[in-house]
């Protein structure tokens, strides 16, 4: 297969799934995704110990260049997702995603994902930018350094992290020089661009209800931010630690510059929103045609080949 991947000795056939947050909530999405033939793996919905209704509505908002969102964290519990994930889906690998509404429960829930049979990969979200009143753990090195402590000194099986965008290369040094110093199977790279504000000229107005309007930016405007995270930590991180690149992909062009950055899978956010799952064959077949005009036939001829001048 011209597409595939490996993260922590799991293996994808193709190389495409959704960002976490959409199309992830159900059970009857999850299993949307993984019946389309071009989707790799999907991605569950950031889950909390207690099911979450998250933030007034309206919470989501799209304009041409992008989106914002203060969903607020909703999802169906911890324990929706861990029976969703356990179940068999061995034609595909399903990654739970779980999130950190404080360090104690976020431990909790590893601990039960330590306990339980479900074999695949966790990844822990420590970027949500919408909970009211809670930071993005990973803007703080020095929490996020500790709680991987804590984490890895009882959990065994493959754990990445969803991380939020950087913007400076002095962060880029630090959370490398701390994400290095665990057995990560890989990071997720970027979450939204935290507290954007979209203002509508017409009305006057912000455009979502929570936090007066902020939210998490996503979307085709994020690209050139994604981009820069992903290189920077495959040049930063050790190999063993796979990336996920998320953001700003609405076309094969992307998919294929994410990979060149050095991305090993691709997930799809807001366009996914926007296009629903027929999205995924569009760009898998863009993603082939580019890659047969170039004359590569695998991923692996490309990927983290990013040339400078
Ligand atoms: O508001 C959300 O639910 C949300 N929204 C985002 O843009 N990223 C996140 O990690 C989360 I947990």
């Amino acid at each position: 297969n011209r597409l595939h991947a490996t993260i922590a000795d799991i293996n994808f056939e193709g190389i495409l799934a959704n960002a976490s947050g959409v199309h992830c909530q159900t059970k009857e999405e999850l299993a949307e995704l993984l019946a389309s033939p071009y989707v790799a793996t999907a991605v569950t919905k950031s889950s909390t110990k207690e099911v979450r209704t998250g933030n007034p509505k309206p919470s989501y908002y799209e304009f041409e260049q992008g989106s914002i969102n203060s969903m607020g964290l909703p999802n169906n519990g911890f324990d929706y997702y861990l029976d969703y994930v356990s179940q068999d889906h061995s034609q595909k690998p399903v990654i739970l995603s779980v999130a950190s509404l404080s360090m104690t429960e976020g431990i909790e829930l590893l601990k039960r994902v330590q306990d339980s049979d479900f074999q695949g990969i966790t990844e822990f979200n420590l970027s949500c930018p919408n909970v009211v009143g809670k930071p993005q753990v990973a803007y703080d090195f020095e929490t996020t350094h500790q709680i991987l402590t804590e984490v890895f000194k009882f959990f065994k099986k493959p754990l990445g992290v969803k991380l939020p965008p950087y913007f400076d290369f002095a962060h880029f040094d630090q959370m490398a020089d701390i994400l290095n110093q665990f057995p990560l199977s890989h990071i997720n790279s970027v979450n939204s661009i935290g507290n954007g504000l979209y203002v509508d000229v017409e009305t006057e107005a912000s455009v979502i209800k929570p936090k007066k309007g902020f939210g998490g930016l996503g979307g085709a405007m994020i690209l050139p931010t994604a981009l820069a995270n992903v290189r920077a930590f495959r040049e930063r991180l050790n190999p063993d630690i796979k990336i996920i690149g998320t953001g700003g992909v609405t076309s094969g062009e992307e998919v294929f510059a994410h990979i060149l950055c050095g991305a090993d899978l691709v997930s799809v956010g807001t366009e996914l929103q926007r296009q629903g799952i027929g999205l995924f064959e569009k760009l898998q077949h863009e993603l082939l045609m580019i890659m047969n005009e170039k004359g590569y036939q695998s991923i692996d001829e490309f990927k983290g080949q990013l040339k400078t001048m």
